[in-house]
């Protein structure tokens, strides 16, 4: 088992006291698998991936990743996971703004200790971002960013790639098209793949989905 959440609780702190979002979260995802996470808006499923992605502790429960529990571990461990075990791709994970997008694409790859220049060419061939490479970020479109941010998380070959809507800037027949590359890519390299959507029709495209609904996993 790649990844193991069990029992996992997370409430923030509002004006008017706790708000409960997760109340006791459990499921599996195993090695190369790949999972929709939907739910209605303001469920959780955000709160839940910033958990997965070492980026928020949980209140309670367990969260084992290749059996280890990542909220006991110190920043140094934390920092660790977050480099080598988990690739994002979230929308507020920007693009380094200084760095033209080949060094972005390589950068957390060289991070992870896994800078391939073949791996890196066969993912910018496929997500057809030849072109952009001398460009900065500020010279792309929202869409073309988005390609580059999957290239970039999927250069440093995580065993978990966690997305939310990561096709969600492009229009449909592009977003089906990258959402296809991105599933083949995160095949050929062994990674699972959680993603958030609220689209039923991207959903069906991955191995499962799970449904998040009153603080549980329905
Ligand atoms: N830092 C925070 N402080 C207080 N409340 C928060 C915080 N972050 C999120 N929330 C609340 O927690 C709930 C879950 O938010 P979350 O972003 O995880 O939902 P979501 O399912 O991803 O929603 P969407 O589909 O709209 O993106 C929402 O009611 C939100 O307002």
């Amino acid at each position: 088992m790649l990844l193991s959440l069990r029992n996992v609780r997370k409430s923030y702190l509002i004006a008017e006291g706790p708000l409960e979002i997760l109340k006791g979260v459990d499921f599996d995802i195993d090695a190369g698998e790949s999972v929709a996470l939907t739910g209605e808006s303001g469920s959780g499923k955000s709160t839940l991936l910033h958990l997965v992605g070492g980026l928020d502790y949980p209140d309670a429960g367990q969260i084992l990743s290749a059996g280890v529990d990542i909220a006991a571990l110190d920043d140094r461990g934390r920092a660790q996971y977050r480099r080598s075990q988990v690739g994002l791709v979230f929308q507020q994970f920007n693009l380094i703004p200084s760095l033209d997008v080949a060094a972005n694409i390589s950068f957390h790859a060289r991070l992870a200790g896994r800078h391939n220049p073949d791996w890196e060419r066969q993912l910018v061939e496929n997500l057809g971002i030849e072109a952009l490479l001398a460009r900065y970020p500020e010279q792309l479109s929202g869409g073309q960013q988005q390609r580059v941010a999957i290239g970039r998380t999927l250069a440093a070959r995580p065993p978990l790639v966690l997305a939310d809507e990561p096709t969600g800037n492009l229009d449909e027949a592009t977003g089906d098209a990258v959402l296809a590359i991105m599933l083949s890519l995160t095949k050929s390299a062994g990674a699972a793949l959680l993603m958030v959507t609220h689209s039923s029709r991207l959903a069906q495209m991955l191995d499962r989905s799970v449904h998040l609904s009153g603080g549980k996993i329905a």
